[in-house]
């Protein structure tokens, strides 16, 4: 089932256009990786998919949308429950774990302690976190390490019970152990969420995504099956990308 159509999506940051039209699908549960050389309009394509791109001052044609539904005829904060958003770089709130994890759950009226702590328990043991810092709730997110508090913030973003998760580059500031550690939750998290990842890292792509888009100057080249891209790309820049001729 597709849970995002794209068709004929044109992006502007004033009279610039960003993306060209952008016909594509995006499959329920699976993930998606976006590909493409610096520049090229990944993040603009996920600031779309939210309704960022408005508030950062850019506009749109074309038709976007969630589950059937025109994405502007959903509230704006709806979208951004239903469409949770993680950033190349980890951002907690400086509070501490627990009030990071509850602070949303909170701002959408969940009052009840125990309802609190049971998110907070479930949040922390499906990215991981759970055994490494169930000891203390209490301590500020800001002492986590760099991979520790990018899979906080993702925990953080799962709160509000997104159905889409949109990551921009989350594993860039990341080490080798901590990105094969967001990784597997990814691939975990893929069974109840529909993922969308910006990456720049191709062997990334490679692992744990279902489909790939490759984009370049705007427009979407190719898109299809990852092993597809990676292994019998149609498109001759799509095989000079992945060969690495360019980006
Ligand atoms: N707020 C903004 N105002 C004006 N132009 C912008 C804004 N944000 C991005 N752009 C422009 O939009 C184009 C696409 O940028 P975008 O960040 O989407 O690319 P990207 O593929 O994600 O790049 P990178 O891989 O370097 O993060 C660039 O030319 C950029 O300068």
């Amino acid at each position: 089932m597709d849970i995002i159509e794209l068709d004929s999506l044109n992006a502007y940051y004033g009279d610039k256009k960003i993306l060209n039209n952008i016909n594509m699908k995006i499959k329920k549960n699976k993930i998606t990786a976006i590909i493409g050389p610096s520049g090229c309009g990944k993040s603009t394509l996920l600031s779309v998919l939210n309704r960022m791109l408005e508030e950062n001052g850019g506009s749109t044609r074309g038709n976007i949308a969630f589950k059937g539904k025109d994405i502007s005829s959903y509230d704006k904060e709806e979208i951004r429950k239903k469409i949770g958003i993680v950033f190349q770089k980890p951002t907690p709130f400086p509070m501490s774990i627990y009030k990071n994890l509850t602070y949303a759950p909170i701002y959408y009226g969940t009052r009840d302690k125990k309802k609190l702590e049971e998110i907070v328990q479930d949040k922390l043991k499906v990215s991981g976190l759970f055994e490494e810092v169930k000891q203390d709730l209490g301590m500020s997110a800001l002492k986590l390490s760099g991979g520790q508090q990018q899979r906080l913030c993702i925990a953080r973003a799962l709160t509000v019970d997104p159905e889409v998760l949109l990551l921009d580059e989350p594993c860039s500031a990341l080490d080798i152990k901590n990105t094969a550690h967001i990784e597997e939750m990814l691939l975990r998290l893929s069974q109840e969420y529909t993922i969308i990842i910006v990456t720049h890292n191709l062997s990334q792509a490679k692992r744990i995504s279902d489909y790939t888009a490759f984009i370049l100057d705007g427009e979407l080249i190719e898109y299809d099956e990852t092993e597809k891209i990676f292994n019998n790309p149609e498109d001759n820049r799509t095989k000079e990308y992945i060969e690495g001729i360019y980006g």
